[in-house]
C-alpha cells in the first residue's frame, strides 16, 4: 500500500483532512478548483503544525509531501486513500464519486466526509464510497465514524489509526450517523432557546462550556449520569429523571422556521459574542485548548487521551550512534511563558521523560515498578545554554556516568533544531523499595542492563559540564 492521500474538495474539512495525513508522514495530494484553496490549506496547515505534534511526547514522523493538481485524474493517482470533501449536496457528491470510481486506484479506500447521507444515497449510481465522517478540527479531533461495507471499513480502520483516528464503525447505516443526530438535537433546541428569547448564543454557550460541556468530553453522556445516579446506580437514575420524558423538558420536537429574522438573530448574537476575534484567532484559541484538554486526558488514557497514548506508543524514537535517544519530541506552545522560549520548568520535565525512557531500557518498566521497585531522582544540576521555542524539535541523549549498587548517575544532553546543544541535566537517582520507602539493591536484571551501559559509556569522553555547580567560573 502506498502512504498517499487523495484530497478531493480542499475547505475547512479537506484542509484538515491534508494536514492530519500530512503530518503523519502521508503524502497528500489535492484537487480543488476553488484558486483560494491551495492558501486556505496553507493556513490549516499552519495551524496543525502548532498544535498537533504537541499532543504527543514523541515526534510525529518526517512530514508527507503536498502538491496540488488542476485535474482531479491526477490527484487520485496511486491514492490509497480517497477522502471526498466537497459540499453537502447530493447531486454534486453523486458527480464527483462518478469521477473518483473512473481514475481512483481499484484498491483504494474510498471516504466521504459527509455529515448526514448514508451510503446507500451517496453510491446509488454505482459509486462504492463509505461515509468516513470527521469532526473539526480534523487534525486534532480522533472521531471518524465509518459507515458502509464492512471490509473496506475494516481496512479504513486500520488506516485512520496509523495516523491517529479513532474510528467509529456505526452499525446500520442512518442520517447523519450518531454524533450529527446528537448534534442536531441540541442546535435544535439551542435555535429554539434564542428565538423564544429565553437565552442570547453567549449564554447558551456558558450552560454549555461551564457545566455539562466539560464532563462530555471525558466521559461522555451514559457514563456520566451512571455517576448522577449515586450508589443507587443507573437504575435509580432512569427511576429519577425517565418521567421527564413525559414532562414539558422534551416539547420541541419540530424545527423552528428557518427565516431570514431567526438567522439575523443568531448572527447578530453571534458577532456581538465573538466578532471581536478573527476566525483564525479563535481557531487557535481552540486548538490550544483542545491540545490542553487532550494532554489532560492523556494522563488517565480517558477517552480521546487514551487514542493519543496508543499513536504515540507507536512512534519511533530514532537510534543515536553511541548514546542512546530517550526524548524525541517538540516543543508544545503551552511550554512557552513570557520570555517567548521554553519556560525552564519544563526541562525538568524533559529531563524525567529521558529518565522514565532509560529506567525502562534497563528494564525498570511499568511492571518492575509495578512489583516494588523503582528510582527516585535525589538531585539535578540543569544548565540553561540555548533558547527553545515553540514547535522546535528537540531531541535527548542519555549517558551514564554511574551505575553501582543503588546509584545511577546519569547526563542528559538536550539538543534543539540542527542539534544544538540548548541544555544539559545531570542527575542522580537511587533504587528504591517502594513498599518500604526506603533504599534497596535493584533486581540483578535491572543492574545487569545498568552496568552493560556503564561499561559501553566508559570508553567516551567525560561530557563537558558533568560535575559543575552553581555559580563556577568557566
Ligand atoms: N464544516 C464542518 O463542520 C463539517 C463538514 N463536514 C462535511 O464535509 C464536507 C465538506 O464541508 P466543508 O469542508 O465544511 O465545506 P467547504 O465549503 O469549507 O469546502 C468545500 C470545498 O469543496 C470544494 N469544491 C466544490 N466543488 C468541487 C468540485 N467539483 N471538486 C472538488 N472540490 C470542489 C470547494 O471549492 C471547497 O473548497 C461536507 O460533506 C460536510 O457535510 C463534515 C464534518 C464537519
Ligand atoms: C455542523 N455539522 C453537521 C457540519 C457538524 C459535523 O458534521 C461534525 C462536526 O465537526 O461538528
Amino acid at each position: 500500500m502506498t502512504r498517499t492521500a487523495a484530497i478531493i474538495g480542499g475547505g475547512v474539512i479537506g484542509g484538515g483532512w491534508a494536514a492530519r495525513f500530512l503530518l503523519n508522514g502521508w503524502d497528500v495530494q489535492v484537487f480543488d478548483p476553488d484558486p483560494q484553496s491551495q492558501r486556505r490549506i496553507g493556513e490549516v496547515l499552519a495551524n496543525a503544525r502548532r498544535s498537533l505534534p504537541s499532543l504527543y511526547d514523541r515526534a510525529l514522523p518526517a512530514e508527507g509531501r503536498l502538491s496540488f493538481h488542476d485535474d482531479m485524474a491526477s490527484a487520485l493517482a496511486n491514492a490509497a486513500w480517497v477522502q471526498e470533501s466537497v459540499p453537502e449536496r447530493l447531486d454534486l457528491k453523486h458527480r464527483i464519486h462518478d469521477q473518483i470510481q473512473a481514475h481512483a486506484p481499484a484498491d483504494a479506500v474510498i471516504g466521504s466526509s459527509t455529515s448526514g447521507f448514508k451510503p446507500s444515497d451517496l453510491n446509488a449510481q454505482g459509486a462504492r464510497a463509505v461515509v468516513a465522517h470527521p469532526f473539526n478540527p480534523v487534525y486534532l479531533l480522533p472521531l471518524v465514524e465509518l459507515v458502509g461495507d464492512a471490509e473496506t471499513c475494516a481496512r479504513a480502520s486500520d488506516i485512520l489509526r496509523q495516523i491517529g483516528m479513532y474510528p467509529l464503525t456505526v452499525r446500520k447505516e442512518i442520517d447523519a450517523h450518531i454524533a450529527d443526530r446528537l448534534l442536531e438535537a441540541v442546535w435544535r433546541e439551542g435555535l429554539w432557546l434564542i428565538k423564544d428569547g429565553i437565552c442570547t448564543t453567549e449564554e447558551l454557550d456558558e450552560a454549555i462550556r461551564m457545566g455539562f460541556g466539560l464532563r462530555w468530553a471525558q466521559m461522555g453522556l451514559f457514563e456520566t449520569y451512571r455517576i448522577a445516579g449515586g450508589e443507587a446506580g443507573m437504575k435509580h437514575f432512569m427511576a429519577q429523571f425517565g418521567p421527564a420524558l413525559e414532562w414539558p423538558w422534551t416539547k420541541l420536537m419540530d424545527v423552528p422556521a428557518f427565516t431570514e429574522e431567526l438567522v439575523d438573530l443568531i448572527a447578530g448574537q453571534s458577532d456581538a459574542q465573538s466578532g471581536h476575534m478573527s476566525i483564525r484567532d479563535l481557531e487557535r484559541l481552540r486548538d490550544d485548548n483542545l491540545v490542553g484538554m487532550m494532554r489532560a486526558l492523556k494522563k488517565s488514557g480517558t477517552g480521546a487521551g487514551g487514542t493519543i497514548n496508543a499513536h504515540e506508543a507507536g512512534l519511533q524514537v530514532p537510534a543515536a550512534a553511541d548514546l542512546p535517544v530517550t526524548v524525541n519530541r517538540p516543543v508544545p506552545q503551552s511550554w512557552t511563558d513570557y520570555n517567548g522560549h521554553m519556560n525552564e520548568a519544563h526541562y525538568s520535565e524533559v529531563s524525567a521523560q529521558a529518565t522514565d525512557r532509560f529506567m525502562e531500557m534497563i528494564g525498570c518498566d511499568a511492571a518492575y515498578i509495578a512489583a516494588g521497585g523503582s528510582y527516585f531522582t535525589v538531585e539535578n544540576h540543569v544548565r540553561f545554554l540555548n533558547e527553545l521555542h515553540a514547535g522546535d524539535r528537540l531531541q535527548v541523549t542519555t549517558q551514564v556516568l554511574a551505575g553501582e549498587g543503588k546509584k545511577m548517575h546519569l547526563f542528559h544532553k538536550l539538543h534543539g533544531p540542527d542539534g544544538t546543544l540548548a541544555a544539559t541535566v545531570e542527575t542522580l537517582l537511587l533504587h528504591m523499595d517502594l513498599t518500604t520507602r526506603s533504599t534497596s539493591m535493584p533486581a540483578a536484571q535491572v543492574a545487569e542492563r545498568l552496568a552493560a551501559f556503564v561499561r559501553a559509556h566508559a570508553a567516551l569522553p567525560r561530557p563537558e559540564g558533568a560535575g559543575r555547580h552553581v555559580g563556577q567560573r568557566g
